[in-house]
């Protein structure tokens, strides 16, 4: 199973908890999941309307390790300081950076990302930062003390899926020992089987689960997805070819009388 900062962990899927109908469903999806790594804002609503104490209490009832993030951070020292009181509040010193960089795309703010994970990395925190495909970004990451990266595949809550392929690949492979997790824009259960296949450790998603008309349901059908995927990327697919080859071999020619 991956490691993450020297954590293993039981399943390639985390699952963000917000946008949920009601905190029974939000533990629902949770236990369908089969996930033991729950991400979870300080700064956004929580589900149904639950917040600070009676939340954060739910997510302890259910026995999962958080993932405290920055969602909704614009600046770096925003995004530090949100990492510090989660700190704090939750005894961790895993953070998910985000740093959001523009309002309609919640593209990440890359820039501000690697020096408010340098000053993370720095503080003794164990950082988990949301960030596009590009290498070059990823590789500063690295660099300021990011031992894991979480590329997105479409912008957060799009459900587009995969949209440069490609991208994650080369990253993949431009990153053979560094975890490498999906993060945002997930909308199917084929998307993420997609990006498994790839190579990719985990997928983190929340809105195809907690939008679903059945987020229980959905968190199990995504569970199966992902360990279905990473199985087969590990099983030797076949590479795709232009012309057909029989499957069914013949020697000879059959003979009738
Ligand atoms: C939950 C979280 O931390 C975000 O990064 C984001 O919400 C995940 O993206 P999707 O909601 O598109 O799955």
């Amino acid at each position: 199973m991956p490691i993450f900062y020297g954590t293993e962990v039981r399943s390639r899927l985390f699952l963000g908890t917000a946008r949920y109908p009601s905190p029974a469903v939000l533990a629902e999806a949770v236990r369908q999941s089969g996930t033991d790594i729950v991400t979870v804002s300080l700064r956004r609503e929580t589900a149904g309307g639950r917040s600070g104490g009676a939340f954060f209490e739910l997510i302890r009832e259910l026995g999962v390790r958080v993932l405290p993030n920055t969602a909704g951070c614009h600046s770096v020292s925003e995004a530090v300081l949100t990492a510090k009181m989660a700190r704090e509040v939750f005894s961790t010193n895993w953070i998910k950076l985000e740093v959001i960089g523009h309002q309609d795309t919640l593209q990440p703010d890359v820039f501000g990302l690697v020096e408010a994970a340098c000053i993370l990395a720095g503080e003794g925190f164990e950082v988990f930062p949301y960030t596009t495909d590009d290498l070059v970004v990823a590789e500063r990451l690295v660099e300021a003390g990011c031992k894991v990266l979480m590329p997105w595949c479409a912008p957060i809550g799009s459900a587009m899926g995969p949209q440069n392929v490609p991208a994650l690949r080369a990253m993949r492979a431009h990153f053979p020992d560094v975890p490498l997790i999906v993060d945002a824009g997930i909308g199917r259960p084929s998307h993420a089987a997609t990006v498994m296949e790839l190579g990719y450790d985990a997928v983190l998603l929340n809105t195809a689960v907690a939008g679903a008309a059945s987020p229980a349901a959905m968190a199990a059908a995504f569970a199966k997805a992902i360990e279905a995927g990473h199985a087969a990327c590990h099983a030797g697919m076949l590479e795709p070819r232009d012309m057909a080859v029989p499957s069914t071999p013949v020697i000879g020619k059959a003979v009738f009388t």
